[in-house]
């Protein structure tokens, strides 16, 4: 068993703008040991160095394009749906925790990921920042409160790289508001408008998404009634706010019992799961 203060990391995705950040992550914090990163099978990196790659000097840690020879802990994976899932299922049969911040699963995709979860430890969460997990807890504060008798929208704007939409974010914001009112985010979600869309439903909640420049990631949820209304924001203006959430989980994950975890709980922000 690997003593909490030296846990061995391995990073999915290296070259990817997470990736990145993530490799000065591992490398800066104390309880963690960065001992391989990966890069799709074939690439022209393999075998140079992960901290060059991110721009933070000589690590000695060799980029691979298989990482079933490296023998870490935790796997921290932010790719793609396709590629997370093929990691997850190897790493639930090699008894490899994960934590996992990829976004844009399809239902089919979160049932897969379910399931091998179960085999295994897991922190899967589409935002790993503390104020984004903050912020879905007021989330519930205001649809107990307000939610109601206000018309409730939700608006993210990220990067024009960004592949899935909504964000993983603001699906999350959905489903946590659609929860506190008893509603099921899929009966009730409206992803744009357009044309004659006659008057606004009372119960749907709505979804607008903007992709444009370097924005890291903007998420509003707007509670609109007659006469006044809340808007809660939180603006990212660091991609290494999620990395640090990353090294945490992985930190907080090696201790637990096999399961899926989501951020909240390794923030000690929900007790309930
Ligand atoms: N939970 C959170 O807090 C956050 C989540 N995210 C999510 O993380 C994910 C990655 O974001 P970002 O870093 O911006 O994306 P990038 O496109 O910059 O990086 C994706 C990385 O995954 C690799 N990859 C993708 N598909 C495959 C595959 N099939 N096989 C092997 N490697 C693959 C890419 O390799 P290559 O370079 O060769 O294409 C690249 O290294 C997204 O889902 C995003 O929404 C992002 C920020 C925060
Ligand atoms: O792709 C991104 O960049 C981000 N993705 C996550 C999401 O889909 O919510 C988290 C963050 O907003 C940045």
């Amino acid at each position: 068993m690997t003593q909490t203060n030296s846990i061995k990391l391995a990073i999915a995705g290296a070259t990817g703008r997470m990736g990145k950040v993530l490799i000065e992550a591992a490398h800066n914090h104390p309880q963690i040991q960065l001992i391989a990163a990966s890069v799709r099978p074939g690439s022209s990196l393999t075998g140079a160095d992960a901290g060059e790659l991110a721009g933070i000097g000589k690590l000695g840690v060799t980029l691979v394009d298989d990482l079933s020879q490296s023998d870490f802990d935790v796997l921290v994976d932010f790719t793609s749906p396709e590629s997370c899932l093929e990691l997850l299922s190897w790493c639930a049969a090699h008894n490899k925790a994960m934590v996992i911040g990829t976004t844009g699963f399809s239902d089919e995709q979160l049932q897969a990921l379910e399931q091998h979860a179960q085999n295994t430890k897991v922190v899967f969460a589409p935002n790993m920042s503390v104020g984004v997990n903050l912020m879905w807890k007021l989330l519930e504060v205001a649809s107990e409160v307000i939610g109601e008798q206000c018309d409730i929208e939700i608006q993210e704007t990220h990067h024009r790289f960004k592949k899935d939409a909504p964000s993983g974010t603001a699906l999350k914001m959905g489903e946590v508001i659609a929860a506190k009112l008893g509603r099921n985010l899929a009966d009730v979600a409206i992803y744009g408008r357009e044309g004659m869309t006659g008057e606004r439903d009372p119960n749907t909640i709505g979804f607008a998404t903007t992709r444009a420049g370097d924005v890291i990631g903007d998420h509003t949820a707007l509670f609109a009634d007659i006469g006044e209304r809340l808007e809660i924001t939180h603006k990212s203006s660091s991609r290494m706010t999620y990395a640090n959430g990353a090294m945490r989980a992985s930190v907080w994950l090696v201790n637990q019992p096999n399961g899926l975890y989501d951020m909240q709980q390794v923030l000690g922000l929900n007790t309930e799961k």
